[in-house]
């Protein structure tokens, strides 16, 4: 199957009605790569890479997790670092702003802190304590739930800014794992379920 970054999408997938676009998760499974035992032995790795490289493609999945939200919410958070991608990209389409939510040691002012587990280990993530005024309606955006450490943790973040969590939006979800389990309560839109 053609990966490269010149692989066009089908005029029928950019179609942008986009909130109900069965093609979405076509094409995302198209461009998305499959790496075994990286980053370490017996984790199979999805690599959405080729995704965000490819013009029609981004547009797509980003039009698509928004539009699910439309409406309900006034900013975009995005986890470093391919986080960031979707929520700039998702920010600029809706004329809202980006909240930042960075791994450890990386934010200069005042920081709240929430570490937690994933697939290969173990991190933290930081979010600036003044970046968000109270009540912002937040919408989260990721390449992928996993075991939703990541995203747990980030909307714990927001939650302890006085923002309210609107949603949380990921271009592919790993079903055998509990990520969705993980954000009870959470409304979670994925473009790709595998
Ligand atoms: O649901 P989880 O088990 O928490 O896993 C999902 C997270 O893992 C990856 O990020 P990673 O921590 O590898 O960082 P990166 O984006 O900086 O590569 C991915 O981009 C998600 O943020
Ligand atoms: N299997 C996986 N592929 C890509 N990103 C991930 N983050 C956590 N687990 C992952």
């Amino acid at each position: 199957m053609n990966k490269t970054l010149s692989a066009p999408v089908n005029p029928s997938e950019s179609n942008p009605e986009t909130a109900n676009n069965p093609h979405v998760s076509a094409v995302v499974e198209r461009l998305c790569a499959t790496v075994p035992d990286y980053p370490e032995p017996g984790i199979v790795f999805k690599d959405l890479t080729p995704v965000f490289a490819d013009g029609p493609a981004l547009k797509l999945v980003v039009d698509s997790i928004v539009a699910k939200f439309a409406g309900k919410f006034d900013a975009v958070a995005g986890v470093e670092a391919r986080g960031f991608l979707l929520a700039a990209a998702a920010a600029y389409a809706t004329g809202t702003g980006v909240i930042t939510i960075r791994k450890a040691g990386k934010l200069p002012r005042d920081v709240y802190a929430e570490s937690y587990a994933l697939e290969y280990g173990e991190a933290t993530l930081e979010l600036h304590q003044e970046d968000v005024p109270a009540g912002t309606r937040v919408l989260i955006l990721d390449d992928v739930l996993a075991t939703g450490g990541t995203l747990g943790a980030a909307a714990t973040l927001l939650e302890r800014t006085g923002a309210v969590v609107a949603g949380i939006g990921v271009v592919l979800e790993i079903d055998a794992l509990p990520g969705r389990e993980n954000l009870p309560g959470r409304e979670i839109v994925s473009l790709l379920h595998v």
